[in-house]
């Protein structure tokens, strides 16, 4: 099949596999038998010397079942906080128990966006991913949702999976669903939509396609979230699938059939700028002109003399977003703080020591540190 010749999951050293919470759990509980023909899929692929990052939701799930919780944990940010508290022990259990029965050594990481937005701690929770694949274990992540709160939280594990995907080098992500790909339209509403094995870009049609939020109720992001991650995934170089998990053995079917929609990755972006493509918060925003759009468009870097405006209240080094006249076109480390590039704005580089009290630097955003989007 065309898609199993472009994104081979058998052939990929690291690949992140994540599971969503409509397959984990049915009535409150974990589908055991279904969870432990995954991991017979994983612990097979390990045998081959693939390494394996899974990332697993189902915490809120599970808490809420056991807390009583209507809505499945969902009805307050409170409620899903404390279920996922008392859904990850159990998760983790379950985990355990069946990694370790299949000969493997289970390793559990929270995350919280923070810890991928901020380039130190994603460079630390990169080399606490690669030493523990290197001992052999087997990392599985969720988001830390007890302690994330609205504003820094991804809401879904399939955004978390592409960004851990990028943290942990990772050469291929599988989403395991309750559909079996990306379709035309939701198959859940039109019986008429049909799958689509290969996306080799995510146009506006495409991210069109995804309608509503989770399918089963269970899950929170639905196909829109899928979508979200193979862009974050793509812009780092990493081929993305969705495949099939209502199935036994997932993992096995999809490497023998390529069954499933795989979305290509872009060229290689190399480390620092997939990290910036993929950041989902920046510290503030440059608007910027025409003129100075094109310039980046043609790979030059963002000269003061460009921007137009400055918002936000960032320092030397964070994360920006750069906007032209047709919306954000760029991510970029900024090379002052706001105050500095709000003085200089619009102004020419022989004109800014007057006006800074010490010597310019050569740009604003420099080419090095802006990757466009
Ligand atoms: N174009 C589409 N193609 C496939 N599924 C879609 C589409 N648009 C919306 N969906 C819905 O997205 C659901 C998958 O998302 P979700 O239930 O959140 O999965 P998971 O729990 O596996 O993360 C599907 O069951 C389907 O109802
Ligand atoms: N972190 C949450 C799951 C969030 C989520 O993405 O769920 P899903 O859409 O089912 O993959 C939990 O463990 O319940």
């Amino acid at each position: 099949m065309a898609s199993a010749a472009r994104f081979d999951p058998v052939a990929c050293p690291r690949l992140v596999v994540k599971i969503g919470s409509s397959l984990l759990i049915e009535a409150g509980a974990v589908r055991r038998a279904w969870l432990a023909s995954v991991v017979a899929d994983l612990a097979a692929r390990r045998a081959a010397g693939q390494q394996i990052v899974v990332v697993s939701s189902g915490a809120i799930a599970l808490g809420a079942r056991r807390l009583g919780l209507e809505k499945g944990g969902r009805a307050s940010l409170e409620d899903a906080q404390a279920a996922a508290a008392v859904g990850q022990v159990a998760l983790s259990a379950v985990w355990e128990a069946l990694l370790s029965a299949a000969g493997l050594t289970m390793a559990q990481v929270l995350l919280t966006l923070g810890d991928l937005e901020d380039r130190r701690r994603y460079l630390n929770v990169a080399a606490t991913i690669d030493r523990l694949l290197a001992l052999g274990a087997v990392p599985v992540l969720n988001e830390n949702d007890t302690v994330a709160t609205t504003e820094i939280r991804f809401g879904d594990n399939d955004r978390l999976a592409a960004r851990a995907a990028q943290a942990a080098g990772a050469s291929g992500v599988i989403l395991l669903s309750d559909v079996d790909g990306l379709y035309t339209a939701n198959p859940a509403r039109d019986a008429s939509a049909s799958l689509i094995p290969i996306v080799d870009r995510i146009t506006p049609e495409i991210a069109a396609m995804a309608d509503g939020g989770s399918g089963s109720g269970l899950g929170t992001g639905g196909m829109a979230a899928k979508i979200a991650a193979a862009r974050i995934a793509a812009a780092a170089g990493i081929p993305l699938a969705i495949a099939d998990g209502r199935i036994a053995n997932p993992l096995a079917r999809f490497a023998a059939t390529g069954h499933g929609t795989v979305f290509v990755a872009g060229e290689g972006a190399r480390a620092r700028k997939a990290w910036l493509a993929g950041r989902l918060t920046v510290a503030g925003t440059l608007t910027i002109d025409a003129g100075a759009a094109a310039a980046l468009a043609r790979g030059k870097s963002l000269l003061a003399a460009g921007v137009t405006q400055v918002a936000g209240n960032f320092a030397r080094g964070d994360v920006v977003a750069i906007t032209g006249p047709d919306g954000t076109i760029a991510h970029g480390l900024a090379g002052y703080d706001a105050a500095d590039a709000d003085a200089i704005k619009g102004l020419r580089g022989d004109v800014q020591a007057a006006v800074l009290g010490y010597a310019p630097r050569a740009a604003i955003v420099h080419a090095d540190h802006l990757v466009l989007l």
